[in-house]
């Protein structure tokens, strides 16, 4: 068990450009936390900071209830995103020697390197170069080298880019099995529906700023719920000022109602079908996909 990581009230300038500000989360033991925001958002930045290899211009990174320091940063596994392995060392050596970087007794880092190599599929290459390999088992590697000190705490900065879906399986399992161990585990993606199915919760960031964070669950409700409705003629925009509906959104194939939580949902369905028959009514949450757009 470790501690929760921390990360308070961060602001980070470039030059002019406001990287960061006034960032704030934290990450619970065995949580899964989903990092997403457009490119340039400040994902990779936050990260950095975490793990020291940038410095904030004020805010703070704790664990626990202690600053991080140099020794806390070791148990960390950090994936970078300009990724970071010896192109001309070999997989399983170069795996070994990130483990005694770390502390690790020779016989352990070795069993480790084994290990890892093994659960992410690129056993058959731990005696080649890291540069004969493809991208992709690459990337598989670079996430062995940020497990292999049997990490306390995960920072994985697009840990899913360029995997096949079997390794997408696979690296979901292992933060799975690293969250029931106890871990805290941010990670950052693009791939919204991983995020969606992956994390406890999701913070959402927009130009250095958290626009929202939460479970996907509060996420999704928290604007209402959607109401599909397949029926009415769109043209005849029938659902306009009825009671309890925030937005209507007429497509040929469905019109989508945006509706406050309480909404009597009977009198809309009522309404729609004063207009013709009702061939679905459906209330569905809006996925993260369509928060994401909303915020973003
Ligand atoms: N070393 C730097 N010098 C100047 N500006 C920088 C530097 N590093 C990042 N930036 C800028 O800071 C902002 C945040 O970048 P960051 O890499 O943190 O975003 P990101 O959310 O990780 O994006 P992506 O999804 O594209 O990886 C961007 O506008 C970027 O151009």
């Amino acid at each position: 068990m470790t501690d929760s990581l921390h990360i308070h009230r961060l602001q980070k300038n470039y030059g002019p450009l406001r990287a960061l500000d006034d960032v704030t989360f934290s990450v619970a033991p065995g949580e899964i936390f989903g990092f997403v925001g457009s490119n340039g958002a400040g994902k990779s930045t936050t990260m950095r900071i975490i793990l020291g290899v940038l410095a904030a211009d004020s805010g703070e990174v704790r664990l626990g209830a202690d600053l991080i320091d140099l020794e806390r940063r070791r148990r960390i596994g950090y994936m970078p995103e300009e990724r970071g392995l010896y192109p001309k060392m070999k997989v399983g050596p170069q795996l070994t020697y990130l483990a005694r970087l770390h502390g690790m007794s020779a016989a352990a880092a070795e069993t480790s390197a084994r290990t890892w190599t093994e659960r992410l599929g690129v056993a058959a290459r731990f005696d080649d170069d890291v540069a004969d390999l493809s991208l992709g088992n690459q990337q598989r590697v670079q996430l062995a080298a940020a497990l292999v000190h049997d990490p306390d705490v995960l920072v994985l900065d697009e840990p899913f880019s360029g995997l096949d879906p079997v390794a997408v399986d696979v690296m979901s399992d292992v933060l799975k099995d690293k969250a029931a161990q106890g871990v805290p585990i941010l990670f950052s993606s693009h791939q919204l529906d991983l995020v969606e199915r992956l994390c406890d919760r999701v913070g959402i960031i927009s130009a250095g700023s958290i626009t929202a964070q939460g479970s996907v669950d509060e996420l999704r409700t928290r604007d209402g719920q959607i109401l599909e409705i397949v029926g009415p003629h769109p043209d005849s925009r029938w659902a306009d000022g009825l009671p309890g509906v925030l937005a209507a959104d007429y497509a040929s194939d469905a019109t989508r109602l945006r509706v406050h939580d309480d909404v009597d949902d009977q009198a809309i369905l009522a309404a729609a079908l004063a207009h013709g028959p009702v061939h679905r009514f459906a209330a569905n949450p809006p996925s993260l996909t369509d928060l994401f757009r909303e915020l973003v």
